[in-house]
């Protein structure tokens, strides 16, 4: 794996992917950092996207998965960190474009609409890819809103 260091982040619904997901990580001797949530009760998906994304921004963790019902309150609140390209990797292919292209640091994952054995291949190929550089380089760069 490209990256040894993963901060995870979910909510309610995304939390049994996101069990399987660190357990597959510490199997490959990944060092995960979880942010929650830890139960299936009701909760914020923000309270949980925004620490991971700051981890992720500030450098303490080479990139983050976040798992939410959709991907996509997770992946919106993620987003709203400057130094954040968050992906909603609901395939295979578009988690590998995600890293070729994009250069995304977080992969969210819609835990609702994905099997665990789904998740951890688009975890897999995320955590496998490298970006591509090239003409995706000064693309990326454009992103932000100075
Ligand atoms: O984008 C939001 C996520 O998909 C949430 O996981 C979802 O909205 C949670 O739904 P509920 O509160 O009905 O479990």
């Amino acid at each position: 794996m490209i990256f040894k260091t993963i901060a995870l982040a979910a909510d309610h619904a995304g939390f049994p992917v996101k069990e399987a997901i660190k357990e597959y990580l510490e199997k490959n001797n990944i060092t995960v950092k979880d942010y929650g949530t830890y139960s299936e009760d009701s909760t914020d998906y923000a309270d949980y996207a925004h620490p991971m994304a700051t981890a992720v921004e500030n450098k303490e963790y080479e990139i983050g998965i976040a798992v939410c019902g959709s991907g996509n309150g997770i992946n919106m609140t993620a987003n709203k960190h400057q130094g954040i390209r968050a992906a909603l990797c609901w395939n295979v292919e578009i988690s590998e474009m995600a890293r070729l292209h994009n250069d995304a640091n977080v992969c969210t994952v819609p835990g609702r609409y994905v099997s665990i054995e789904e998740a951890i291949n688009i975890v897999d190929k995320f955590v496998n890819t490298v970006f591509e550089g090239g003409r995706h380089q000064k693309r990326i760069e454009k992103i932000p809103v100075k």
